[in-house]
Formats: C-alpha cells, structure tokens, sequence
C-alpha cells in the first residue's frame, strides 16, 4: 500500500475553526430576546430614578389640594394624587431612586459577607471551613423580618442599617454557592500547577478561582436584586421605613390604607414592583443561559440551527467524478466526507472535521494520529452516534451497508453490540456504585439473551482472556478497588463481550503506565488476531501507532493530510505535516531485529 497525500486546497479561506472570546457570552445574552427587553426596562427603571431630581413634576412630599385623590390624567397629574395629595408620578420617580438604594446596600454587604467568606472557607478549608458554616447556619436559621423589627426598635427607621442587616442575612445563600464552587475548583490540575509555579495563595484565588465563581455570582446577584426589591418595599409597607421619604413599599402601604377612595394608586407601584423583580429573576435566568458552558447552542435561534443542519446534510457526500470516495466494498466500515460542526454564538457553524474519509477492514488496526483538537475523537464520536446533541453533522458512515448517519435507529442498534468502544479514562468509564461484575453482565445481557448465570459465567471466561489473575475476585470489586490497567481491561472485556466487528479504542493506553500500556496494546493486538477484529485506534502517540497499527490516517484540523499503511507513512511521510509530527516523535524503529538462532 501506498501513501496518499490528501490535499487540502481551500484550506486558508476556511473560517478559522472556534471563536471564542470573554464577551462571547455578553454577546449571547444581547442575542437573548427577553434578556434584551428585561435589560432596557431595568435601564430604564434606573433613568426613571436617577433622573428625579431634574425630571419629577414635584417635590416627593409637595402637596395640592386639587391632587388629593385625583385619578390618572388630570391635568398636572398624569398618574393622579393620593390621599394626600402628593403627585404619584414625581412620588414612583422619587421612590425608585431610594428603592434602587437599597437593593444596592443589600447587594454590597450579602457580597462583601458572603463571597470571601465563600472564598476562604473552600480554599483554605481548616478549621475556618467548619466554623464559618456554623455562622452561616445559624444566620439561616434567623428570621429577617422579625430581626428587622427588632432592628427598628433599636435605630428607627434607619434604611442603610436595614438593608446592611438585610444583606448579612442574604449572605449565606453566596457563601454556600462559592464555597461549592470553589471545593470543586481547588482539585483542579490548573489549580495545583499554578501552586507548583509558587503562586500566593492570593493569586491563585484572584486569578483562577475568582474567574471561576464569577457566573454563579452573577447569576445569584439578579436573584438577590429581584428579592432586595420585595424585601425593601416589605419593610417599608410594614411601616418600618421613613415616613417622610417616598418609596415603592411607603407608597403601597398609604395606597392600601386608601384602596377604597383611590385604586389607581396601588396599581402603580404594585406593578413597578413587580414588573421589576420579574425583569431581575428573567435576567437571571438569561445570565445562567448564557454563562454557563454550551449556551452558546441553545442560544442559537431554531430556524437559524434547522438552516444550517440542512445545509450540512445537502453537502455533496461523493465528490470525485470517478467516484474515488465512494464506500470501499472490502471495507467493514467506510467513512466518507464526514463533518461535523457546532453552531456558534455569532450564528455560524465552526467546523470541527471536515471531510474524513476512512475505512476499516477486517483484522486491520488503522491508527488515527493527530495533535490535540484536531478532530480525532469528534471522529470516533460520529462513527458511534455519541456526538453531543448540538453536533451538526454530514457525510457517510457506511457499515454494513448501511449509512448510520442518515438511520440513528441502525446506528443505536450497531452500536456496542457490533461497534464496540474502548475510552481513554478507564476509571472514569465505570460506576463506582455497581461491582464490576455487575456492570459487565448488565452490559452483556443488554445486548444479547443470556441467562444471569449464562452471562457471568462468559463473563468470568472472558475476564480471563483479557489477562486478569484472579476473575471471580475482580467480579466482585468494586471500580476503585481496582487499578488502571486492570480497569482498562475490565473496559476491553466489556467491549469484546458482544462479539463487535469493530472496536474504535480512543487513546486506550494514555491513562496507563508504560509497562501496563505494553499490555495492553498486546492484548488489543491478540484480540484482533482471534477474531479478525477491524480496529480505529485514536492516538496522539506515533509510538502506539508503530507499535500496533496496520495503516494510519494522519488528522490536522479537522482534515486526515494523509493515510496509508504504517510503513510506507513512517518510510516515506509526503505532508508536510506528517514529516513535522514524525521528527517531533522518537520514532520506533520498524526494522526487524534479528534474533539469536
Ligand atoms: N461539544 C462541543 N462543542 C464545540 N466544540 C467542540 C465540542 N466537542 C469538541 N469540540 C471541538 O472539536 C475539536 C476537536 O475535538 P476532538 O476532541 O475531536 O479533538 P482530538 O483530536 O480528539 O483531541 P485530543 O487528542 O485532545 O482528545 C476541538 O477544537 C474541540 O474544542
């Protein structure tokens, strides 16, 4: 066999795979219809507030004999008076500046008491962890409006001490979500290299940790404003605010007292408080949407994301006049043209593979090599229907004569039972709730009509096969009673249970030690030998690739530059690429070594 070079012609007028960036998701959240209306009315909430010292008709408290009461549109009152005669509309304008004012207060103190809290007690853990969740316990256990009255007894009414109080008792709710946070962050491999490079704890926190809390924060904050709004205009309604200063809760509680003479003058700041805390909640509903991982596909519009899925399946699946790209007929499974895609924030599609063409045949092991992110796994993940649900994607996976992409019943029922998977994590890849006897014989009963005692005693059998001592001790241990390799292996016996035609193995050995990783490439290679296994084997490693691998396709952004079988690639590289990976990998050598006699 021969190299073949895949040209890749129109590469540089190709959009550049991902865009990402930090404001991506202050662009998603703009593209957010309701998230758009719930901003300009909470801006202009603020304007309408703000701007009362220059724009309200009156003084909050300035009286009229004629306003006393007066209903909606009467001249000089475009919202009419209350009972005492004061002009609503100047009183909503006055009472938003101070209502904004203290949910401002409670805002400031639930974060100033409750992120650092949050921060030190997740990071630092110690003795501070247990304690600061004392305090916030017990702070959850009070009752706020009772401790506000309380309060009122002591100050009057005193709206900056309120609020204050308000906010410390709003704290817990960011220091549980902080904290929460930050214990899952602080495992994190970033986490420890930046300690190993002899970062303060200080920049740790300011730099990866903070970075990390900041969309649960945000999102919290809306949260917190919405109910800071409700909570302000309850004190003040209670009567525990200044009489002598308008706000949307005063105004509601002298409304209420005058319901009967004056109805118009509840509706107004009733529905300016609820208007609103709506708007906040809404905002933070389209924050989380749009902060959290993978907004950016539910942020694309559906006619915008039906467009562009037919526009990838209309893609011309054979593209050669002499039909070059059609399905190999030898070949067990047959990938052609494949591509796959993920919408993006600014409505396109970021390409991620883009044309594959692979086949497999029986007892060939093709090894697919390529560099981080170029789309090696995206394949393997077509092939087995296990994309995420986002994923657009076009061409042929012909197995059996049958193209799986365009039948997802056919590709479900191939799938684990004649397309088998090996993943890269072992111990991530079995549940730590079920022995790993159980989930083989689950796996294996799922697939094909044994008895329970049928399928462990092919079980145990097969346990064997792939190497592990002691079978009936192992069936019965649990994932973390077992080590790595002996994981890996739990995961191939699971895998050739089912009698599969092909096994897609994405970078089985990775997770594994060297001596294990032998092993293991021993064993996939004696498996295939028995049972003509056709095999894709993804890996980064030219070594693993030299070591166990027939043919090889060699993978760069999304496009295989070239392919053919192992020797001929290692011999002779033609790409450029393949020459740059090759020099930059300490190439095994394939020439036979003689042996003694
Ligand atoms: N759900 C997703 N949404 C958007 N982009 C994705 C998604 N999953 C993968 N990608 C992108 O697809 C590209 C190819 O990823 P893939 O996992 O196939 O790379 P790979 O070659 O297997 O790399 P590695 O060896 O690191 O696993 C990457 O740029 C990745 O960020």
């Amino acid at each position: 066999m021969t190299t073949q070079p895949v040209a890749a012609p129109q590469e540089a007028a190709e959009p550049a795979p991902a865009r990402r960036g930090r404001s991506a998701w202050v662009r998603r959240l703009l593209h957010n219809p309701m998230a758009l209306a719930c901003l300009v009315f909470l801006a202009a909430a603020l304007v309408f507030g703000l701007s009362s010292p220059w724009l309200a008709p009156y003084a909050p408290n300035a009286t009229q004999l004629d306003a006393v009461n007066a209903p909606p549109f009467t001249p000089g009152h475009v919202l009419g008076g209350d009972g005492s005669g004061r002009d609503i509309l100047s009183r909503l304008m006055w009472g938003t500046q101070r209502t904004l004012f203290a949910c401002v207060i409670i805002l400031c103190s639930a974060l100033v008491a409750g992120v650092p809290a949050g921060l030190v007690a997740g990071y630092r853990r110690g003795a501070a962890d247990p304690l600061i969740n004392w305090v916030s316990d017990l702070i959850m256990t009070l009752p706020g409006i009772v401790l506000l009255i309380a309060l009122y007894t002591l100050t009057g009414p005193n709206l900056v001490a309120a609020m204050t109080v308000f906010g410390v008792l709003v704290a817990p709710s960011y220091f549980r979500l902080v904290r929460g946070v930050v214990l899952g962050v602080r495992g994190e491999l970033y986490v420890d290299a930046a300690k190993v490079m002899g970062l303060s704890d200080t920049r740790i926190i300011g730099r990866h940790i903070l970075w990390a809390v900041r969309a649960p924060v945000i999102i919290q904050s809306a949260f917190v404003l919405g109910g800071g709004i409700a909570i302000q205009a309850a004190v003040d309604f209670l009567g525990l605010g200044d009489p002598s200063k308008a706000s949307w809760g005063a105004m509601l509680q002298e409304a209420f007292a005058n319901i009967y003479t004056n109805g118009w003058s509840v509706v107004w700041p009733a529905t300016l408080i609820s208007l609103t805390g709506l708007a906040l909640v809404l905002l933070g509903n389209a924050l989380r949407d749009a902060l959290q991982v993978g907004a950016a596909q539910h942020a694309l519009p559906r006619r915008r994301r039906a467009r562009l899925a037919a526009e990838f399946a209309a893609r011309p699946k054979t593209e050669s006049p002499e039909g070059e790209r059609l399905p190999a007929t030898d070949a067990l499974l047959s990938v052609r043209g494949l591509r796959v895609a993920y919408p993006t924030a600014d409505e396109a599609a970021a390409e991620v593979v883009r044309g594959v063409d692979l086949d497999i045949r029986a007892g060939e092991i093709r090894g697919l090599v390529g560099e981080s992110g170029s789309g090696k796994t995206q394949t393997a993940f077509s092939v087995l229907g296990i994309l995420s649900a986002h994923a657009l994607v076009g061409g042929w996976v012909v197995f059996d004569g049958e193209d799986l992409l365009a039948d997802p019943a056919a590709q479900a029922r191939s799938r684990g039972r004649r397309i088998a998977y090996v993943p890269q994590e072992p111990m991530t890849n079995l549940d730590p709730c079920f022995t790993v006897g159980t989930q083989l014989v689950h796996g294996l009963r799922a697939v094909r009509l044994l008895s329970a005692a049928e399928a462990k005693s092919e079980v145990l059998a097969l346990l064997a096969r792939v190497g592990i001592k002691d079978p009936e001790h192992v069936f019965r241990l649990y994932p973390h009673q077992i080590s790595g390799g002996m994981a890996q292996r739990v995961l191939i016996c699971g895998a050739v249970a089912a009698g599969p035609d092909v096994i897609i193995a994405d970078e089985p050995t990775t997770a594994l030690d060297v001596t294990v990783q032998a092993e293991v490439l021993d064993l996939l290679r004696e498996l295939r030998d028995e049972r003509g296994l056709g095999m894709l084997l993804v890996t980064h490693n030219f070594g693993v690739v030299a070591d166990l691998c027939d043919t090889v396709s060699v993978m760069k952004d999304g496009r295989i530059v070239e392919s053919g079988d192992v020797r001929s690639i290692f011999d002779h590289p033609r790409h450029p690429y393949t020459k740059e990976l090759l020099s930059s990998t300490r190439v095994v050598d394939l020439e036979e070594v003689p042996t003694d006699g």
